[in-house]
């Protein structure tokens, strides 16, 4: 039967050992080991099933929301699940909640941003859940410009308390995840008012929500938002709403670490530098690149084993038609999304290591790297998340009609995965930081500073000193050209980490020849999607230029017998890609016109609504005729 034989026998084409694959894709044996152990878990635990999430109401969606998270707690209890196997089971649970905003933001803000004796009064009951915090920084009126918010923590030193209060419509906090409905306590960003005087943006330890009866504490009003786009997807998520009526917290909940308020109103500045303050969000730009190969990775399985499955047209000999992945244009459309998965996910990889080398070295008070780990989170979640989301939505293309379908996973994907674009910093927005980072570095490169790091390469560069001067005249005018750059030095980024990647020590037969393929496949699939670019500043020649886009169709006819085992090598179970065309049989056809009957709207053959609206319109119809 079509499907079955189809990636049986893709899957003996393959030229390379398909486990090694899975190791280097997984980071290591050991978190292989541990990813497809809880993948497993998951997959086979009734309570984690998410095939009618697009088909329930809000309320239920939630309510369902909220069983799997206390299911999920109990299993990571029960099982004594270390860190890192709690995390695995999140991400196969596949659905946003708010624990991740309790675990991914409010806990590291804490971490980061506390002073220790903060740390030590906090984070033992956030660790046991017994508070479950959010991360409240956006507000109606703001969200890029963070020293733009409006809400308020003015110092009484009568009392030694801080008096947080939403003084606008516009300063209502607006967003913020696990706020609406769970949160009991939240990490809340506002302007530090000590006699009269502001002093910029600060976070605050606030309770929110009665530990006894879950309500809202005098003084606070808070909802959720409301749908988003999408059925399932984000909307088990609740986004909230939160204003403060003059609420009185202790002096001691300012999170001090950056700076400290005394019991006489002082404020005194520690060393670490002020931006320590926006330190959260470097660490969830990190997770964010991680992730988006996760996705990129997910859309791209399925529909690699669905265009080896679908056939249209060229009957061949033996009466079969050509499976779809044999046509270049689906090659050319295809192929360079799978290098990009690979891509991400070394580039993510790195960022991690970059993350945790700051880390290190803020604890032993050497800020220097700081500025750098801000650009390269920045551009590089930008980067990714944009181009994940391009990614799966071409996905969907490739797969024809049936990608439109929910049961082929994708349109849940895509909407689940779009607001990556715009929540951790919109990234436009991100990407002006990258450049400001840049223009920044070009203009000490007269100065005997040697450029170090990601921008070593700016040294080498004459023509840059230029640019700067013309740069100076206007940062703003210039901003949409200057993006761009920034485009382009992630880019470099990525394209140089996949091969430093190469240059490590890779075993198992083939393995290193497949990423060599897919690595020079993302950098001339750029060079091409850029090509009036690099002529146009004479990086390349026309000639060059051809040479190249012949390469890049050889490439893929390298890439094409493989291309099965390269999906397959992502170890995704099926309950993870929750697609019907993906589906690592390859059964398409049956389990398609099978999930189609489980359409609410085929419970009955006759549909509600019938006798109200249809009959009447038939029946009108039948008159007009006779008349
Ligand atoms: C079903 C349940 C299963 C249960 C299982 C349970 C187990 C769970 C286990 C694990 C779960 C973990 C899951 C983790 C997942 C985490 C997912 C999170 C999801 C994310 C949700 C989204 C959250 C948000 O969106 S939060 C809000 C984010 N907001 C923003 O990003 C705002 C963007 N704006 C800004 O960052 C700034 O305003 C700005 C940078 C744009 C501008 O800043 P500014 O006004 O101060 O101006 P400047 O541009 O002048 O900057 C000044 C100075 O500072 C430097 N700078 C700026 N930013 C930073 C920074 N971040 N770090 C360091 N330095 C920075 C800048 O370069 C300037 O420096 P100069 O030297 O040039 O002065
Ligand atoms: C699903 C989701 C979850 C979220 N979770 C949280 C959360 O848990 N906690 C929290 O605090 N927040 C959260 N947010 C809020 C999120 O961080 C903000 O929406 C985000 O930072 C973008 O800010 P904004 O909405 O103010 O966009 P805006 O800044 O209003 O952007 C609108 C447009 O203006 C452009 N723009 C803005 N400034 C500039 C500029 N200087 N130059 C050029 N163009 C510019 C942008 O590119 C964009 O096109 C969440 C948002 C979403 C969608």
């Amino acid at each position: 039967m079509a499907g079955f034989d189809d990636l049986a026998s893709e899957r003996s084409k393959a030229q390379f050992d398909v486990e090694e694959m899975k190791v280097i894709w997984a980071g290591s044996r050991h978190t292989l080991e541990v990813s497809d152990r809880i993948s497993r878990l998951v997959a086979n635990d009734p309570v984690f099933r998410k095939d009618t999430r697009t088909m329930l109401s809000r309320k239920d969606l939630f309510k369902n929301t909220l069983r799997k998270a206390a299911h999920a707690w109990k299993r990571i209890i029960e099982l004594r699940l270390s860190e890192e196997e709690a995390a695995e089971l999140r991400f196969y649970v596949d659905e946003p909640a708010f624990m991740d905003l309790h675990w991914g933001m409010f806990i590291p803000t804490i971490k980061g941003q506390g002073t220790e004796e903060q740390q030590q009064k906090w984070l033992p009951l956030a660790y046991k859940m017994k508070i479950i915090g959010c991360y409240a920084q956006t507000e109606l009126g703001h969200g890029s410009n963070v020293q733009g918010l409006e809400t308020t923590a003015t110092f009484d030193p009568q009392t030694d308390e801080f008096i947080i209060h939403s003084p606008t419509l516009t300063s209502s906090k607006w967003w913020p995840g696990g706020l609406g409905k769970v949160s009991t306590h939240a990490v809340v960003y506002g302007r530090l008012i000590i006699d009269s005087k502001d002093y910029g943006v600060n976070g605050f330890i606030v309770q929110l929500r009665s530990l006894d009866d879950h309500l809202p504490l005098p003084g606070i009003t808070i909802g959720d938002i409301g749908m988003k786009f999408g059925s399932g997807a984000y909307n088990t998520m609740d986004n909230g709403v939160l204003r403060f009526d003059h609420v009185r917290i202790p002096r001691d909940q300012m999170l001090m670490r950056v700076s400290q308020v005394t019991r006489e109103g002082k404020l005194v500045q520690s060393n670490v530098p002020w931006q320590l303050v926006y330190g959260t969000m470097v660490y969830v730009r990190q997770k964010i690149v991680s992730d988006a190969s996760c996705a990129l990775s997910r859309a791209v399985c399925i529909a690699t084993r669905y265009s080896a499955v679908r056939r249209q047209f060229g009957l061949q000999s033996n009466g079969i038609e050509t499976q779809v992945i044999d046509y270049k244009t689906q090659q050319s459309r295809l192929f360079p999304l799978l290098a990009s998965a690979y891509a991400f996910r070394f580039v993510g990889e790195w960022l991690k290591w970059l993350y945790m080398d700051v880390n290190q070295r803020l604890q032993a008070s050497d800020f220097s790297t700081l500025p750098e780990a801000h650009a390269c989170t920045a551009g590089l979640k930008s980067l990714t998340t944009s181009a994940t989301a391009d990614g799966i939505e071409e996905c969907r293309k490739l797969c024809g009609g049936h990608g439109y379908l929910c049961s082929s996973g994708l349109p849940e994907l895509f909407a689940v995965y779009i607001p990556a674009c715009t929540y951790e910093g919109d990234n436009i927005v991100l990407l002006l930081q990258v450049a400001r980072f840049l223009i920044k570095t070009v203009s000490q490169l007269g100065s005997g500073k040697e450029p170090v790091g990601t921008t070593v390469y700016m040294g080498r560069v004459e023509q840059l000193m230029q640019c700067h001067c013309a740069v100076q005249k206007g940062f703003l005018e210039l901003s949409a050209d200057l993006v761009q750059a920034a485009v382009a030095h992630c880019q470099l980024i990525v394209v140089s980490k996949f091969i430093e990647k190469l240059q490590q020590d890779i075993p198992g037969k083939g393995v290193k020849g497949q990423l060599e393929a897919l690595c020079n496949i993302y950098a001339l699939f750029i060079l091409h999607k850029h090509l009036g670019d690099f002529l146009s500043t004479g990086c390349i020649t026309p000639k060059q230029a051809s040479l190249a886009n012949a390469q890049l169709r050889s490439l893929y006819s390298q890439v094409r017998p493989n291309a099965i085992a390269l999906v397959d090598a992502f170890n995704y179970t099926d309950h993870y890609l929750s697609s019907v065309l993906g589906r690592y049989d390859g059964n398409v056809y049956p389990k398609l016109y099978e999930e189609a009957w489980k359409d609410p709207l085929n419970d009955s053959v006759v549909p509600d609504g019938y006798q109200e609206y249809i009959q009447p319109i038939l029946k009108q119809q039948l008159r007009n005729a006779r008349l």
